[in-house]
């Protein structure tokens, strides 16, 4: 069965806090997405910093709202700068997020997505093919890409979150957002959000700035999820393909208001 979809007036409420916090999301992220995915943040309200040295990730993530810890371009340095950053900010309490991309096919960033999820995220992030990857079962995906569908990867996002105790994020088509009991599904967006690269990277560092807002860190997540799949449905409508759907998209994302997503 579909989970329900988030209620307008919840995204709602988190739009008015991310806007009201500004949330410090420190980004620990892939080379491919570092431009991209500050601008995203920017444009929705939060405020980004990539800080990678080991000393000093170690050093910001208790000072930030939230670190995002992506393993795109994984290398043995950034898996301990990772590591170090991680280990500090759950002294400090600061939620942290994993997106496990391409989790699965690779041996070295599989071990660090399972050394990673130990250390308790407060949510993961994922495409189907990653998720199923994660949760041990059989799943598919094509480089950093999915090749499987958002809901049939549904039974294992609830199957991580309640391993973890994470929240998990499986996007897709529709996304769905589980803490493993409960669950929301997110409707919008388009296909032209897959190709452009960065998306699903981007919605992780807006789900970490999430994760630092007062409430239910369910609906909060599932909120990031929705003001991503609006404002891409909206840039969708503005653009007529990948280049100039990238303006149009950090336009939306500026101009996310609580009376469009009610
Ligand atoms: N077929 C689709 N239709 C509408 N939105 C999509 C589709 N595929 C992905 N998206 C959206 O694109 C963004 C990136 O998701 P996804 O492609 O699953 O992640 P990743 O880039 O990590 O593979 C999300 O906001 C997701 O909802
Ligand atoms: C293409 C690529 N290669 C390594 S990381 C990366 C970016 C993936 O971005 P996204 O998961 O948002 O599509
Ligand atoms: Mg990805």
């Amino acid at each position: 069965m579909q989970p329900d979809l988030l209620p307008g007036h919840r995204a709602v409420l988190s739009l008015q806090q991310l806007r009201n916090i500004s949330p410090l999301v420190h980004c620990m992220t892939n080379d491919v997405v570092q431009s991209f995915t500050a601008n995203v943040l920017l444009a929705i309200g939060a405020a980004p910093a990539m800080v990678i040295e080991a000393q000093e990730a170690a050093q910001f993530s208790p000072v930030a709202h939230a670190l995002l810890v992506n393993i795109g371009t994984l290398t043995a340095d950034r898996r301990d700068a990772m590591l170090a950053a991680i280990h500090a900010a759950n002294e400090s309490a600061t939620p942290w997020v994993l997106d496990p991309v391409a989790v699965g096919g690779l041996t070295f960033r599989t071990q660090f997505a399972h050394q990673a999820l130990a250390l308790k995220p407060a949510a993961i992030r994922g495409n189907a093919s990653e998720i199923l990857a994660l949760a041990g079962e059989h799943s598919g995906g094509r480089g950093v890409d999915s090749t499987d569908d958002a809901f049939s990867a549904l039974p294992a996002a609830q199957a991580l979150a309640r391993l973890t105790g994470a929240i998990v994020a499986v996007t897709g088509e529709r996304d769905y957002i589980t803490d493993g009991e409960n669950s929301w599904s997110v409707s919008g967006g388009g296909i032209l959000m897959t190709r452009v690269v960065g998306t699903g990277c981007a919605l992780s560092a807006v789900v970490a700035a999430c994760c630092s807002l007062p409430g239910s860190r369910l609906d909060n997540v599932a909120a990031a999820c929705q003001f991503m799949k609006f404002a891409g449905q909206q840039a969708i409508s503005a653009s007529c393909g990948p280049g100039s759907f990238i303006p149009a998209f950090l336009d939306a994302l500026y101009g996310l208001n609580g009376e469009a997503l009610a």
